[in-house]
């Protein structure tokens, strides 16, 4: 177990790393060879045309894409740039988005190039979820590799980072990463992230490794091979992140006495308002002021200066954001997130024994909702996740409706776009909001320089969606999650319809139907160079803070692109 400092004997404690999978291995094997095929049909003079033509063989062959073409254009009347919207099209070659241009410059195709139009369909950078449970290894009837990723093309996530709990074993050492990695090798359609140590060699094993970032709890996490973390051991965590660059997310929640004035034997379990009162916002509040005494260290000339520090799923929007964004003014480098289900859920709706809402931090009312949305309207939350955190049926104690003792944790992989999109329309949000939330700056939190906006260079990781078709979540509906009876979204009309999702140029999903071949790369820091294909000199950093992303200068960086963007360091 991995202990920073001295234990607290109290509790035990441990990290968690997160490392990144990338999606489709099958496509970057298939793109290898059709690059080789391609370099010596082009040395004996083979025209572009012969090359797509073999290239279409090898994509049919892999089963990696429904669109068998090597160089094609998507058109649109709306695609979503780091420049603002456009009309015009995105020009693909094998995995990359090589150009995009306005309606008015495009030239039009030449001989074997593709032009597949969407319209009026939102063409958006794929989203990238910093934040899903997919639980393999070990627990892979709650969720898996399959299912999950299968799941979040459906919903148009090109990129996903998972958590190293609730898999089995928690990924807490080189030997639970490799049996993670084995897990998901030719089973993930998109891109994901896992880890955790024992001390502090093992914690630098794990980011030699490869690992892009680490996790960990400040309370019991409800899984036994994942113990928690105080702000001692997260200090000394940062220091060796600082010497990485990359971050640690942490989830924000300390047990106070609180629940000790209630009796749990004679509340209600069943009532929400019972769960709620166990886990008040006192719970977030202190948690993220003892981190602040930390995150101090990750300022310019502080002892931990490249390290982040990134709080996952806040619900409080009260005195802990109040908090954050203090020591954001301060220099510290923090950034946080929210979830689609606190901003589209209210306490007061949940109905009692309805144990699909149960999640931790809890949702809370509606007031806190309103909130939470301000907040993110106005710069100071800085991104959205998921937090997918399926089980079976039978731990959610759907029949006894006691929330005290279900699982937590709201499943809801495939709908966080049209979530974020139906509930947001009476705030005024839009799509660049979307594409700022869901692509680019979660890219960033992942490391990934290629991802997170539409411009030329970056992967061509795109969504194509269409934001007034409405849609009821009925049984009938297709979805890709292995238990859809578990989620709290189910039952719900929401708008915003995902046509079709591609992955590194490959069309991994359209229209209810899935590539045939799992094809996703497994990222990790060791594979980077590997999965572009280029030789990166410099380490791939992390922002150093994501202050300047807040609300006063939310303009002028909106759409600065993954490749514009400069560590301040
Ligand atoms: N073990 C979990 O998956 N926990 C998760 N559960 C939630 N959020 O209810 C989480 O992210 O904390
Ligand atoms: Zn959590
Ligand atoms: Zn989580």
């Amino acid at each position: 177990m991995f202990v920073f400092g001295k234990q607290d004997c109290a509790r035990s404690d441990r990290f968690s790393v997160e490392a990144s999978y990338s999606a489709f291995v099958g496509t970057y094997r298939a793109l290898m060879l059709y690059h080789a095929l391609a370099l010596n049909t082009q040395r004996r003079g083979f025209s572009e045309l012969k090359w797509t033509f073999l290239f279409a063989i090898e994509v049919s062959r892999s089963g990696c894409s429904l669109l068998p073409h090597y160089h094609y254009w998507i058109k649109s009347k709306r695609i979503v740039t780091p420049d603002g919207i456009i009309s015009g099209a995105v020009e693909v070659k094998g995995k990359f988005i090589t150009s995009v241009v306005t309606e008015n410059d495009w030239r039009g195709t030449s001989k074997g190039e593709q032009v597949i139009d969407y319209g009026e369909a939102v063409v958006m950078p794929g989203l990238v979820d910093v934040h899903a449970h997919l639980d393999d290894p070990g627990r892979a009837d709650w969720e898996g590799f399959p299912s999950g990723t299968k799941a979040a093309a459906a919903g148009g996530i090109t990129t996903l980072i998972d958590m190293p709990l609730n898999s089995f074993p928690s990924t807490t050492s080189t030997e639970s990463l490799e049996l993670k990695i084995k897990a998901a090798e030719k089973n993930i359609y998109v891109d994901v992230v896992p880890e955790n140590a024992f001390n502090s060699s093992a914690l630098e094993a794990l980011l030699e490794a490869g690992v892009l970032g680490l996790k960990s709890f400040m309370c019991p996490s409800g899984i036994n091979d994942f113990p928690m973390t105080n702000a001692n051991h997260i200090k000394e965590g940062l220091l060796v992140l600082a010497k990485y660059r990359r971050p640690l997310l942490v989830h924000a929640e300390i047990q106070l006495d609180s629940e000790s004035h209630l009796d749990l034997n004679t509340e209600d379990a069943r009532s929400y308002s019972t769960y709620l009162k166990t886990r008040p916002p006192a719970w977030e509040e202190a948690a993220i002021r003892e981190l602040l005494t930390v995150t101090k260290d990750t300022r310019i000339g502080g002892s931990a200066e490249g390290a982040h520090l990134h709080i996952v799923h806040l619900s409080d929007a009260s005195s802990s954001l109040d908090l954050i964004k203090e020591a954001k003014v301060n220099g510290d480098s923090l950034s946080v997130e929210t979830c689609p289900h606190y901003l589209a859920f209210t306490a007061e709706e949940i109905e009692d024994g309805d144990t699909r809402f149960k999640c931790a931090p809890p949702i809370r009312d509606a007031s806190n909702r309103e909130k939470l949305w301000d907040a993110l309207m106005g710069g100071h939350i800085d991104m959205l996740s998921s937090d997918h955190s399926p089980t079976v049926p039978e731990l959610k104690l759907l029949s006894d409706g006691n929330f005290l003792r279900a699982w937590g944790g709201i499943s809801g992989l495939q709908f966080v776009l049209p979530v974020t999109w139906s509930y947001g329309k009476k705030y005024g949000v839009t799509l660049e909001q979307l594409a700022l939330w869901w692509s680019e700056r979660p890219a960033k939190i992942a490391g990934q320089k290629l991802k997170g906006a539409i411009a030329s260079g970056n992967f061509a990781d795109i969504v194509i969606w269409d934001p007034s078709a409405e849609f009821d979540l009925t049984n009938e509906y297709p979805v890709y999650i292995k238990h859809p009876s578990i989620s709290a979204y189910m039952g719900r009309r929401l708008a915003g319809k995902v046509f079709a999702t591609f992955v590194g140029g490959n069309l991994v999903y359209k229209e209810g139907k899935h590539a045939a071949a799992a094809c996703g790369v497994q990222i990790l820091a060791k594979n980077m160079n590997k999965l572009t294909g280029l030789f990166i000199k410099r380490p791939l950093y992390i922002f150093r803070s994501m202050d300047y992303l807040s609300k006063d200068k939310a303009k002028e960086t909106k759409f600065h692109t993954a490749r514009r963007f400069v560590v301040r360091n």
